[in-house]
């Protein structure tokens, strides 16, 4: 697949989010004119008739799937079925749709937590159904497992260059710092500054501290969903990561140092651990050509300032 024409209609799915927007900065600085973008109070993309019509209407060149009901490990746990439902209903609905409305290509974004909880690491693309998922997230890896297999049954039945990148977890600018719905990066970014001002003398961090996991920043993320759109076609998922991982007590440990807060780690067992360690093989997208540049001090950083910034915006 060649570079995509300046002029493409391009569908990005999702763009107030943190991938869907940091597409959208890329794209638009790589000098793409024609994005196309609706909020879902503007198009529920769980409503069949709402997105076959937005399809025929728009005609998208490209789509990135950014879309779907997105959370950590506490939000998953405690709403399997929305989690399940929504995401089965959005994968579905847009695939199918672009399937139909002769969409050139797109780009299916699933996750880490597809592979199976106790998988020989670091987890290989071929892992994928091999074994038992993770309990705290079983409902949403089911759907992003299925909108895996509806891109590769498109491939197959219809020849539909639709592709699917399982990114590792990421953080970055637009993330969501709420505490009961997000992610351990951000949920620690603001528990750290918070404590900081308020001189506590210590944060609190869910579970034992001994997970690991894989942190990508979200502008790499952007850079590698533009290179499989333009240089990737074949089935099946695509890992995008750095390759390395920390504990969670070390990510702690270094978001204190970058925040600046100086006081203890409180370790709360009643919440889960999750998947003891999910690290990506990396090594099929490394030798296609794309590796990830940020280190993690430095996503960290930039994060940081974003945050700090858009929560007292300086008028
Ligand atoms: N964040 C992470 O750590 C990881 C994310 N991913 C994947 O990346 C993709 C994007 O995640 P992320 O950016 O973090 O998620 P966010 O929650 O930040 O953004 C998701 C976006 O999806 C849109 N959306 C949700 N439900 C609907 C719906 N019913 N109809 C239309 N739009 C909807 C929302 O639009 P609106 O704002 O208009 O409501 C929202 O902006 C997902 O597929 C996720 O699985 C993979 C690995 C890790
Ligand atoms: C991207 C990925 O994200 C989720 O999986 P997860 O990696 O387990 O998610 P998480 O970031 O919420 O937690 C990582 C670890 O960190 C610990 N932890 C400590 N303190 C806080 C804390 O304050 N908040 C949170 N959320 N976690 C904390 C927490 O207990 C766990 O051990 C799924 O949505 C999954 O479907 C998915 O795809």
């Amino acid at each position: 697949m060649p570079e995509m024409d300046p002029s493409a209609r391009i569908y990005v799915a999702g763009h107030r989010g943190l991938v869907g927007g940091a597409i959208v900065r890329r794209l638009e600085t790589e000098g793409y004119r024609h994005l196309i973008t609706r909020t879902s109070q503007e198009l529920d993309l769980r409503n069949q008739a709402a997105v076959q019509t937005f399809f025929r209407e728009e005609r998208p060149d490209y789509v990135f799937l950014a879309a779907a009901k997105v959370g950590g490990i506490l939000a998953n746990s405690t709403y399997p079925a929305q989690f399940l439902y929504d995401n089965l209903m959005i994968a579905a609905n847009v695939i199918h749709s672009a399937h139909e409305a002769g969409v050139k290509k797109l780009l299916n974004l699933g996750s880490s937590c597809i592979y199976p909880r106790l998988a020989p690491q670091p987890l290989k693309e071929d892992y994928l159904l091999t074994g038992p998922l993770e309990e705290t997230n079983r409902a949403y890896a089911v759907a992003k497992i299925a909108a895996i297999e509806l891109c590769d049954h498109y491939r197959a039945q219809y020849g539909a260059d639709f592709i699917s990148g399982m990114p590792t977890n990421l953080y970055g600018p637009g993330d969501n710092f709420d505490l009961k719905g997000s992610h351990v990066l951000p949920a620690l970014l603001r528990k750290m500054v918070e404590a900081k001002e308020a001189d506590a003398p210590q944060v609190e961090v869910w579970g034992s501290g001994t997970p690991l996991r894989e942190f990508l920043y979200v502008d790499d993320l952007a850079d590698a969903c533009l290179f499989l759109m333009e240089h990737v076609s074949e089935p099946g998922p695509i890992n995008i990561g750095t390759g390395e991982d920390l504990t969670i007590r070390e990510l702690a440990e270094l978001i204190a140092n970058v925040v600046g807060y100086r006081g203890d780690l409180k370790f709360d067992a009643s919440k889960p651990d999750g998947t003891p360690r999910k690290l990506m093989d990396v090594s099929k997208l490394r030798d296609l050509g794309w590796t990830a540049s940020t280190d993690l001090h430095t996503g960290i950083t930039q994060t940081l300032g974003w945050y700090l910034q858009q929560r007292s915006p300086v008028s």
